[in-house]
């Protein structure tokens, strides 16, 4: 699914209204009703409706909304904000045909002493400002923004297609902005909706679909998308029935030190789950036995230091498809050695994590010679060490646009929607996942995957799409068996198959 701007919703409305052709009251009628059905399917007729209404194209959805409800015999008081603006021609027409309609169900209110008294049970309806908010909310309106959430742990808050206050594209820290229990937003996600400065302001966010052009909708570039089944659907390769495990490629897996060798076996575990043909585990030493006895179907090769690794540079050579390096690794200066020399000589894309990447942050000039079309997997504090820090998530989004151009690699910032930056600035959020996955070991898995999928010739982008898909939907499966608190990274990996099943068989 493409996430549009503020602008650029503006234009799918306006094509829509010249080229469907609907009128823009029809069209906000559409849109609003939606809204409307919504409400009327989750609230039974016993829960008085406080609708709150700006003077734009959001406070008429408001109006529309009050008048369905108040026909289908619910309990509503539109609150009309009063704020000097001039209203939106939309919102004038509904707001004559439920003031000649229901006249006694409208109160004004001009100042923060208007807001009313709400009785149990009452639900709260956010229809003030939508994608038109073009500066922060100030004077007796943040006042009302501010009571309104004063009622967050009473009353439900409904949000029509934006939590007032929040803008689409930009950062709205700091600001007054409505803590939507529920955001009812038309046809598409927004930016603001999948980044973490926002999640408690968003609640659960339901896309409501209202026709918007087709045609516009297809043809209108964008930068940021939401990954969905549809795509992954045109990314999935099924295995031809002639394979042998040479058709699924031989990878290598740099992961593993003292301490830390259950990183190593979880991120071969999953590699294998994800498909390889074949898997070699460089690990250090110490961690022989383990690797052999953990993982049968992993070979194992040992460094010559015990410890940690210093030599797998010998041996990345063309046998190997791909490499995963990171999990557990460790940062040793022999290890970080070993890993510039790597790079100096395997030029096919890999999969760099954890302490690998923390190695590229300590010489940065390494990231100059990481292969183009690897993919990096950062988490924000790696994300911040390998890059800077940014003063809000939008600039993060920006900046990790920027890095995945200028170094020609996917990066892939870990968080509730990871996102996933392409060399061409591209940026795909997953959505699949649940905070189960915030667990040690859950990251290195990932790893696995992504080894595993690039080993079988997915594409770099294909690899890294399809991989934070199936790790974030076995992890879903694995949370709706055994609860987010109870599962751990290895039933990540135990539920891969269920998740390859489920999504494409
Ligand atoms: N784009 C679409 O597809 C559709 C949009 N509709 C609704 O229209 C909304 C957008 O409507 P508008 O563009 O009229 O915008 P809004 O209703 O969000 O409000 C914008 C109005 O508020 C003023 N304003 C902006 N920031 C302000 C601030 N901080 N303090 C005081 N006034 C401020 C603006 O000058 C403008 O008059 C959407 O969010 C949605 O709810 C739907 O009705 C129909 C379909
Ligand atoms: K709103």
């Amino acid at each position: 699914m493409k996430i549009f701007t503020a602008a650029q919703i503006r234009e799918a409305d306006a094509f829509t209204i010249a080229h469907e052709p609907v009128s823009s009251t029809d069209l906000m009628a559409r849109a609003a009703g939606k809204c409307a059905d919504w409400l009327l399917d989750r609230f039974a007729p016993v829960h008085p409706f406080f609708i709150f209404c700006g003077k734009g194209n959001n406070g008429g959805d408001g109006l529309v909304i009050a008048h369905r409800l108040l026909e289908e015999g619910y309990q509503v008081t539109a609150c009309l904000l009063e704020y000097g603006n001039k209203a939106s021609e939309d919102y004038i027409y509904y707001y004559r045909r439920l003031q000649q309609q229901y006249a006694g169900r409208i109160r004004e209110i001009a100042d923060v002493t208007g807001f009313p008294e709400l009785p149990a049970s009452a639900v709260i309806v956010d229809a003030i400002f939508g994608t038109g908010l073009n500066k922060p909310i100030e004077g007796w309106l943040a006042g009302i923004i501010h009571k309104i959430n004063d009622q967050h742990g009473r009353h439900t808050i409904v949000a029509i297609d934006m939590p007032s206050g929040l803008m689409a594209d930009a950062s709205c820290r700091n600001t007054p902005v409505i803590q939507a229990h529920y955001t009812l937003s038309f046809e598409f996600h927004k930016l603001a909706f999948l980044l973490p400065e926002n999640a408690a302001l968003v609640g659960e966010v339901q896309i409501l679909p209202i026709g918007l052009s087709p045609d516009y909708i297809t043809h209108t570039p964008v930068r940021y998308h939401l990954a969905d089944k549809e795509m992954m659907h045109t990314i999935y390769m099924p295995r031809p029935a002639f394979a042998h495990k040479g058709t699924f490629g031989h990878a290598l897996l740099v992961a593993g030190s003292y301490g830390k060798m259950g990183a190593a076996v979880l991120s071969a575990k999953a590699c294998l789950r994800a498909g390889v043909g074949l898997l070699t585990c460089h690990i250090p030493r110490c961690g022989y036995d383990i690797m052999q006895i953990s993982e049968p179907a992993a070979m194992s090769v040992a460094d010559e230091v015990h410890e940690h690794s210093a030599h797998f540079h010998e041996q990345a050579d063309a046998r190997y498809k791909t490499i995963g390096i990171g999990p557990g690794l460790g940062t040793a200066t022999a290890t970080a050695r070993s890993f510039e020399k790597l790079l100096t000589c395997y030029k096919r894309p890999m999969v760099i994590d954890a302490d690998a990447l923390n190695i590229l942050s300590v010489y940065p000039s390494l990231l100059y010679q990481v292969p183009a079309g690897s993919i990096l997997t950062p988490h924000p504090k790696e994300f911040e060490r390998l890059f800077g820090p940014s003063a809000n998530d939008f600039e993060r989004m920006e900046l990790l646009s920027k890095q995945a151009v200028r170094l020609q690699l996917y990066i892939l910032l870990k968080g509730r929607y990871t996102a996933i930056a392409c060399p061409d600035g591209a940026v795909y959020f997953n959505a699949t996942g649940n905070p189960g996955m915030a667990t040690g070991g859950s990251g290195d898995v990932l790893t696995g995957i992504l080894t595993g999928l690039l080993a079988q010739d997915y594409a770099p982008k294909a690899a890294v799409l399809l991989g934070a898909w199936l790790h974030g939907y076995a992890g879903d499966l694995a949370a709706a068996k055994l609860s987010q608190e109870a599962m751990t990274a290895g039933d990540i990996i135990s539920h891969l198959g269920a998740a390859f099943l489920e999504c494409f068989y």
